[in-house]
Order: structure tokens, then sequence, then C-alpha cells
């Protein structure tokens, strides 16, 4: 049978970062406690002593005791206690070896094998600090062995003594002994403990004094120790919970001395040099807004945008230029062209004469380009030089119209231009390494071999169209990515939880619910996941509500095509949508806690603020890659999936002639067009009641991606890019809203699935969509309406609606709140 090795230590210490090391998988790891909230296991590579299956690795949550408070310290302990592995690998923080050893004396105790590994020994070592570990084994009983998970030193020594003493099954022995009064307790305990394995007896005797009811559930027979507990607790004036937390401290301060020097004259570590400047009551916020801003403006509007006009406009569109080499001289070649050719056709419109129309129509096929410039100069040479024509212009990308007037002298130059090109557009091919894009390729190819014309569209029009409209932002996104990974690993992201933590106390919530927000900043699903750490129920209720407001990276795409198509690129947009998800979770917070349901106090909030660090590159980029990948897996997936039965809903539909594929310009009939136009009036309020929009908003719930990949299809009906349309049938105000409320509602499956699962309930799954459908809907309503009122001054009923909508939200905002006098801490939690 195989040997399972389990690695325990307190949150933060390491034990993902060895877990990936020694099985090569690509678990999530942060710098702040509580990263993993589940069991994850994984077979030991190799060169650490594996032999393909024989040794299995067990990474847990981080515990800081066997006495759970949460959920996921409860997974942790319930593994131990419960599946009992062959060995444990107890990781321990060298900075921070006396807390860490709290743990560690419980796990000797359980009859375990146990081998201690004093993990971050490079900082150990760096900040001048002695760990003496032969006398710690001496005064431990066990193995001890210093590591560095980073940087993979030592490792191979710690599996190899772990591997040995699971298969000598030599269980630990604690050799620690606490105060003579307390032993001899223990001991009369243990006689009563008839069913119960030797080596096991200490752990249980002790969980009995302490009053654990977990324990008691999870034993066969349990022996009334209430007599010993009263002994106890009158001999030494405490209760029995104190008594033992203090003989461990006792003993673990008594072995400290000889084993740990801490270097002398420590003045403030560069860490607590930034922790003042960062967590410094008046400069936090301001500093957390700023470093958000930035993250989000850099993702999407410079490096995001230019790589993304890349992925949409080349490699999802007419191509590009290799190293983009030569793209600048084929501007500046095919600009005047393009000029010329708007004078040339203002003065063909106006003079009205079809048949010279036609031979300058360089895209018809019996097109003949030496003709065409011998028509346009025979033309131009009748007309005189001070003659007008006027001609509308339109630009390509957002439709916008501009009324221009030329006049003859313009068209004899652009005549020159004209015949100097050959009558012939500049190709960009000439001018440096042209590289088509996937939909000029695919069309070429399908061409050549004949495709029949269904498929044609389906590939182009709704594969590419909607697969290549999201993968084109996997740039941006991956750019987010890594200053997420980056955040996350150089100890930021706990900060963060700090700071909120001051602001979420005065609303009744804890700062551990920020921990799960920005999480979901990521994705909401290990989000929603990582409320486990918040131990109180409605907390964690709440904060399982609200997570998913936090704009993820799926909804990135979405919120960039927004940004992009109707707010012209506008930097305000993207950093805006990041602070009203904060903002509904805030807002939320606070009337959520006025309810009946979610009233009490805020659980206290105790979490170590670790020290900063440069994170490896390695570590940001596998994090990075890790996010990114699962978002192209998705869109090879679902997300393909979805998009072709949103082609062919869009491109199919019952006309007078019976059912049949459609033309571009009558999807209005297709299929999807008939069930978005029955919902449509559902956001007539929102100002986005058509059809396209509310379609896009029902694939949102699929995946958040599909929004813009159906967007993508449907607006690529007709004349004009997709943005154009989009920016045809939105205002400022309607588009807002429409991004409001999409930001807002409820996440996609694979999130409600999460949603369902944390809360383990059906009813409460339904309240928490429900409300965030509720929210979403009222918010966008609000945005529409106001936006409206102040672009246009139009005031209707809606608006009436809105204000009073605003009057009763500030109102639940702001009534009074009944405080409770009293603050229920638990000590033990806090000690
Ligand atoms: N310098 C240094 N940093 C380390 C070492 N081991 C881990 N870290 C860092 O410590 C932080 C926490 O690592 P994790 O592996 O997520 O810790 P964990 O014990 O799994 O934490 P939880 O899942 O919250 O219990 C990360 O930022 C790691 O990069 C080490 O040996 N040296
Ligand atoms: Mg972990």
């Amino acid at each position: 049978m195989a040997i399972k090795i389990a690695l325990a230590g307190n949150p933060n210490c390491g034990k993902t970062t060895l877990f990936n090391a020694l099985t090569g998988s690509n678990q999530f790891v942060g710098n702040w406690p509580g990263v993993t909230v589940e069991k994850k296991e994984g077979k030991l590579k190799k060169q650490y002593g594996g032999n393909g299956d024989d040794v299995i690795i067990m990474d847990l949550p981080g515990i800081y005791s066997l006495s759970p408070y949460t959920l996921e310290e409860v997974v942790a302990r319930n593994y131990l206690i419960g599946e009992r592995p062959d060995a444990i690998l107890n990781l321990v923080d060298g900075t921070n070896i006396e807390r860490n050893l709290y743990l560690s004396t419980q796990l000797m105790e359980l009859g375990i094998p146990v081998v201690m590994a004093v993990n971050m020994i490079d900082i150990v070592n760096k900040n001048g600090d002695k760990i003496n570990v032969a006398k710690l084994a001496e005064k431990l009983g066990c193995p001890v062995v210093e590591i560095s998970a980073l940087k993979l030193t030592g490792i191979e020594n710690a599996t190899k003594k772990a591997i040995e003493l699971a298969q000598k099954k030599s269980a630990a022995v604690a050799v620690h002994k606490f105060a003579p009064e307390v032993e001899s307790v223990i001991e009369t305990v243990e006689k009563k403990l008839t069913d119960v394995p030797e080596e096991q007896k200490r752990f249980f005797a002790i969980k009995l004094l302490e009053k654990d009811d977990k324990i008691q559930a999870q034993m066969k027979s349990v022996p009334d120790v209430s007599a010993e507990i009263k002994q106890l607790e009158t001999a030494m004036d405490d209760d029995t919970e104190s008594i033992i937390t203090n003989e461990r401290y006792t003993y673990i301060s008594s072995i400290i001395k000889e084993c740990y020097t801490k270097k002398e004259g420590q003045k403030l570590t560069t860490s607590d040099k930034i922790d003042k400047i960062v967590t410094n009551r008046w400069l936090a916020l301001p500093i957390f807004a700023v470093v958000m801003f930035i993250v989000y403006y850099v993702s999407v509007t410079t490096v995001g945008t230019w790589a993304t006009d890349w992925a949409n406009d080349g490699v999802f569109g007419d191509g590009w230029h290799l190293f983009t080499i030569g793209t600048g001289a084929y501007e500046e070649a095919a600009e005047p062209y393009d000029d010329a050719m708007n004078v040339i056709n203002a003065f063909v419109e106006a003079d009205g004469d079809e048949a010279l129309a036609a031979v300058i129509d360089s895209e018809s096929e019996d097109y003949d380009p030496a003709a065409a410039v011998a028509a346009v100069q025979e033309f131009a040479a009748g007309i005189d030089a001070s003659a007008t024509a006027d001609y509308t212009l339109e630009d390509e990308e957002t439709l916008a119209t501009e009324d221009v007037t030329y006049t003859g002298a313009e068209l004899a130059e652009a005549v020159d231009v004209y015949a100097a090109d050959g009558a012939e557009a500049p190709d960009p091919a000439d001018y440096g390494i042209w590289v088509p894009g996937v939909p000029a390729l695919l069309e070429s190819g399908l061409d050549a071999i004949g495709c029949a014309d269904w498929l044609k569209g389906l590939i182009l029009d709704g594969i590419v169209a909607g697969v290549g409209a999201v993968l084109g932002f996997v740039p941006q996104m991956l750019v987010l990515f890594i200053f997420l990974a980056f955040l996350e690993s150089c100890g930021y992201m706990a900060r963060i939880a700090f700071i909120m933590d001051r602001i979420f106390r005065k609303f009744g919530l804890s700062g551990k619910s920020f921990i799960p927000m920005l999480i979901g900043s990521g994705c909401g699903v290990p989000g929603i996941m990582a409320s486990r750490t918040i131990e109180n129920d409605r907390d964690r209720k709440m904060t399982i509500m609200t997570t998913t407001f936090i704009p993820c990276g799926a909804k990135l795409p979405f919120i960039a095509m927004v940004a992009g198509a109707i707010f012209g690129g506008a930097a305000w947009v993207a950093p805006s949508a990041y602070f009203l998800g904060i903002a509904a979770i805030i807002c939320s917070g606070i009337i959520l806690k006025k309810t009946k349901i979610f009233e009490g106090d805020p659980a206290p909030f105790v979490m170590e603020l670790p020290a900063y660090h440069w994170p490896t590159v390695g570590t940001v980029l596998r994090s990075m890659w890790e996010r990114g990948w699962s978002f192209i897996k998705k869109a090879g997936t679902i997300i393909l999936l979805s998009t072709i039965v949103v082609w062919f809903t869009t491109y199919f539909g019952f006309t007078e002639d019976g059912f049949r594929m459609l033309a571009e310009d009558e999807i209005d009939m297709s299929i999807l067009g008939k069930i978005g136009q029955c919902l449509a009036w559902i956001f007539i309020p929102q100002g986005f009641g058509n059809w396209q929009a509310t379609v896009a908003s029902i694939t949102g719930l699929v995946a958040k991606e599909n929004i813009v990949g159906t967007m993508g299809i449907l607006y690529s009906a007709g004349e004009g890019s997709v943005y154009a349309n989009m920016a045809a049938h939105f205002t400022a105000a309607s588009g807002y809203a429409f991004l409001a409320f999409n930001l807002l509602c409820a996440p996609c499956f694979a999130a409600m699935g999460a949603i369902k699962r944390e809360m383990n309930n059906t009813r409460w799954f339904w309240i928490a969509v429900g409300y965030q459908c509720g929210l979403a809907y009222v918010v966008s309503l609000c945005v529409y309406q106001i936006g409206t009122l102040i672009t246009t001054g139009a005031f209707g009923i809606g608006t009436v609606v809105a204000f009073l909508l605003i009057i009763g939200f500030i109102y639940l905002l702001f009534r009074p709140y009944k405080e409770s006098t009293t603050l229920k801490v638990d000590s033990r939690k806090v000690a």
C-alpha cells in the first residue's frame, strides 16, 4: 500500500510551495495565511524518493492548533485524526519558530511519526539568526531538518526521513512533560480510555480535558472526566483549556532558549518600514486606490489595449506586419490613397455617372486598373478647379460621420495619387512580412476547397467571430494576472485585508471577507471557496453572496469591450468597474447586516502580516499561466460550444417560407432574436432593452466571456465593425447600465455551483442569486435613468422610479443599527 505523508503546519509557512516542488503540481501559493482551503493529494516525484504510486503527499490547509475554529481547519484536523497519514511532515516557519512550535507539540501527541522541517531557512540565514536543529531534535524527540521550499534546499533529506519513519511505523512519542499535577491528571484520564490505541491515548486524554465536544463525537465511548477537570481547575484556578495552552507555551519557551538565537540589535526590518507607510491610517487607502488603478489602467488601457488590438485586428482581423516592420511605411502610403479615393468618390457620386462608378469599383470581378485610371483622368479633365462636391466621411471603427466639401483642385491632386498607385490600394505585403489574420487565411482556405456557405458561415461568423473575440483578450488578461500574482506573492494582498478590516468593521464585516474578494478578482470560484476561512457563519454567507461583485478575469474582456466600443477606450471605465464592485460589497454589507438574518458582531480579525518578499519570476509566471490557461481551455470548450449554439440560433429561424438559414439583414427573425425579443422588455428601464444585449446577458450566465463572444457574433452582421455597431446601439448611459448589470448579476454557472456547494443549502443559494440579480437590476436602472437625465435632460416615470429607489437605498444604508453593547470575543482565538 502507498505511504501517505501529510504536510501539516501553520498557515503561510510554505506547505503548498513544498507540495508543488515534491509532486510537480501547480497548486496556488500566496503570501498570506489561509491560501489553501482544501486538502490536495499528489505523487512524490522520483528525485525525492518516490517511485510511481508508492508515496502520496497530502497538502493540507494551514492550522494554528488542533482545536479548529474555521471550516478549512476542520478539513486539516479531520484528515490528521480520522484518516491518520503514515507520517506527518511538520513544516515550521523558521522566522516564527516559537509560535509554530505550538502546533508541533500537538502533532507529536497524535501517535503518528513526525518529521519536523524548519522552512524558510534562506530568510533565517539572511537575517543572521541561528537555529540549533540537533538540539531541537533532541528536545522534541523527532528528526528535525532545515529546508527552503522556495530555494529547494534540503527537501530530499526531509522526505527521506519521513519515508523511513513511515516504513518503520515508529510513532512519535511526546517527550515533553507538563507540570506534575497536570501530568498526573492526564495519566488518570488515559487509564479511563479503554478502546483507544496506546499511542493515541495522550491526544484523546488532553482533548477530553479541554472539553472538545467535536472530538467526543468522534469517539466510540466517552468516559466521564468531569471530576478530573474539576480537580485540575480548582488546583490551578483556571479553566483546563487555558491551563493546557499555558503548559505548552511554558514548555516551548523552555526549549526555545537553547535552540534559537536571534541576531542582536535588530532594528526595524524592511517589512516594518514598508508597513509604516503602506498601512498608515491616512495613506493606506489612497495607496490601495492608486495601486488598483494602475493595475487596471495598465492591463486594460495601455499594454493591454496594444496587445489586444494586435490580437483582434491582426490575428483575428485582416492580418499584421511581422515585428511591425513596414507598418509605418504602409500607413504612410495607404493614407493618401484612401484620401484620394474619398475625393474621387465624392465627385463621381455627385455626377451620378453609374457607368464610371462601375469602372472604378475595385471589388468588381472584371476590374481593370488601367481602364479605371484612364476613365478617372478623363472625368477629372472635364471638372473645373473651382467646382465643389459634398461628401460624408465615415470612420471605420466608430462609424462617426463627418461632412466635408471637396474642390476641383483637390480632385486633380487626387487623380495624380490615384494614377501613381495604378488605381490599386497599396498592398501591405509590399512593405514588410505580412502575416494574414486567421479569418482571412481560413476564408481563402475554405474557398479553395469549395466549402458550403453555411459551414463557412459557421466557421467564420460563428466560431472565429465568437471564440476569436474572446481569445483576443488573452494578452490583456495575462497582463492583469501578472499583476495579481505579483501583489499576492509579495505580501501586499495580506495588507489590504488588514487595511480593509478597519473599514469593513464599521459596517459589521470582518476584514477576512476581503480576502475572498481579492482572490475573486482572478476567478470567483476560488474566491467563494476562500470564504471558508471565515469562522462566523453569517459573515461567511454574506461574503459568499457578495464576493462575485468584484470583476473577475472573465468579466475583464467584456469591460474592455464596453470601454472600447461605447466609451472610445476611456481610461476610467475599467477601474470604475472595480470600484463599483467594492461599493456594491460595502453597501450590501451595511444593508444586510441591518437585517434580522445577518445581525451580530463581526468576528474578531486575527491575521498575522507575513513579511514582504520578492516573488520569484517562476512563481509569478506560473500563477499567471495557470489562470490564463484555464481561460484558454474554457474558450476551447464551453465558449466554443456556446458560440456554435449562438451562431446557429442567430442565423437560422422561421420565416414566411419556413425554417431556413437567414441572410445577415434578417437575423432579427432568428430563433435567438425571437427569444431575445420576448425577454428584452425586462431591460427597457435599463436602456438596453434590445434583443442582442438581452441574449448576451443570458449567455453570460454560462460563462462571462460569452458576453464578448455573443456580442461579437450578433453585432458583426451588417455594415461596419462590431465596435461601430455596438456604439450605434448604446448611449453612454445605457452602455454603462449594461456594464453594471452584467458586472453585478448572478455569476457564471461555475461560480453559482461554488455558491451552492459552499452554502450547502438550496434556499440560501436562491437567496444569494436573487439578491445579486435584484441589486444588479436596481443599480443598472438607476445608472441609466440618472445618466440619461444628466446627459440629455430627459425626465420621465423611469427617472422618478430611479429617485425613489435611491431614496429607499439610502434609507436602508443609514437606518439606525442596533449596535450590541457587548463584544463577544473568543479569548482562545485572540490568544
Ligand atoms: N523565502 C522563502 N519564502 C518561502 C519559502 N517557502 C515558502 N515561501 C513563501 O511563503 C509564502 C507562503 O507559501 P504557501 O506555500 O502558500 O504557504 P502555505 O503553508 O501553503 O499557506 P496556507 O495554504 O495559507 O496554509 C509564499 O509567498 C511563498 O513563496 C522559503 O523556503 N523561503
Ligand atoms: Mg497552502
